[in-house]
């Protein structure tokens, strides 16, 4: 059995490149919600389209060709690394599949996890975390990733996110300041503080001078040597 291998795509890799998204139903639709949210600019080949979509044509990043997917058409989206074949088709979704694999595109297909060169989590954002679940080995139960990801909503709260934004801050001075083989141990020190309880009551001034105290103390202690 071989395990997916996990990768988040960053707004850099959006920068000079387009998605390319073939099919506008519901299963599309999720999908270019999200790439936008990433500042993906998207291409989409469609007859139809959802409402939803309709209206996002006209404020966001996403063009519509309103026509059918048309076999040998692939050259026309130079820049689509990634690809999304959505249809409600399996034959089409196969032949886009086919193009964009010689053409070597990264493609997704919404009726065939293993046929795909990656698939699509199951996702929680909570401020600046990311939470990715999959359930996917050469097949997916998507329904149970779904319940995994409302089951860790209730235990991962926004106390959770402001304390990476507050350890983020952090990380500049720690860096400058802290051998790279004592930071392990501070960061560990900090996440381990009751600095997370403070955040989940909002007193995020004394979240932020208890970690600038753990913060201080160690390097006092280690630049003492001891
Ligand atoms: C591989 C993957 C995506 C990819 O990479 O393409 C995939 C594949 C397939 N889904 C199918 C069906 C359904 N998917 C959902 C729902 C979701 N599916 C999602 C993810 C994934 N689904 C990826 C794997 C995730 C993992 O690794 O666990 C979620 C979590 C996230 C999202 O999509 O945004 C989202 C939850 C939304 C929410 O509740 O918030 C529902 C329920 C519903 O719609 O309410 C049904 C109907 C019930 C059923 O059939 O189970 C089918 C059969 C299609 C057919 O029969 O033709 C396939 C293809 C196949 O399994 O062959
Ligand atoms: N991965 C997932 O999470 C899920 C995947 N699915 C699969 O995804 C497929 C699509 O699901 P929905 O979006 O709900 O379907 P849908 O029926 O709502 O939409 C299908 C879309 O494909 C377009 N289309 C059809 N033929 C086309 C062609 N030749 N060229 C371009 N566009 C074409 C239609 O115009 C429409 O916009 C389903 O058939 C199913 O196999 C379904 C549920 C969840």
């Amino acid at each position: 059995m071989r395990t997916p291998y996990p990768i988040l795509l960053t707004s850099t890799f959006f920068n000079n490149r387009s998605v390319l998204v073939v099919g506008g139903g519901q299963v599309a639709e999720r999908r270019i919600k999200s790439l936008l949210d990433s500042g993906a600019s998207i291409q989409l080949i469609a007859p139809e389209i959802t409402k939803d979509l309709e209206q996002l044509v006209n404020r966001s990043s996403l063009k519509w060709h309103k026509q059918s997917w048309q076999s040998g058409t692939l050259h026309k989206y130079p820049d689509a690394l990634v690809v999304l074949a959505a249809t409600n088709r399996t034959d089409v979704n196969r032949e886009i599949a086919q193009e964009a694999k010689a053409a070597g595109r990264l493609v997704n297909l919404a009726d065939d996890p293993a046929g795909s060169d990656f698939i699509l989590p199951a996702v929680l954002h909570s401020g600046e975390i990311t939470i990715t679940i999959s359930t996917f080995s050469e097949s997916a139960t998507p329904v149970l990733s779904a319940h995994l990801r409302e089951k860790l909503a209730q235990i991962i709260g926004p106390e959770y996110g402001r304390l990476s934004a507050l350890l983020k801050e952090l990380r500049p001075y720690v860096k400058a300041t802290v051998e790279p083989t004592l930071r392990p141990l501070l960061w560990r020190q900090m996440v381990g503080s009751s600095a997370l309880d403070l955040l989940k009551e909002n007193k995020e001034a004394e979240a932020r001078s208890l970690l600038e105290a753990i913060f201080l103390e160690f390097t006092g202690r280690t630049s003492n040597g001891a």
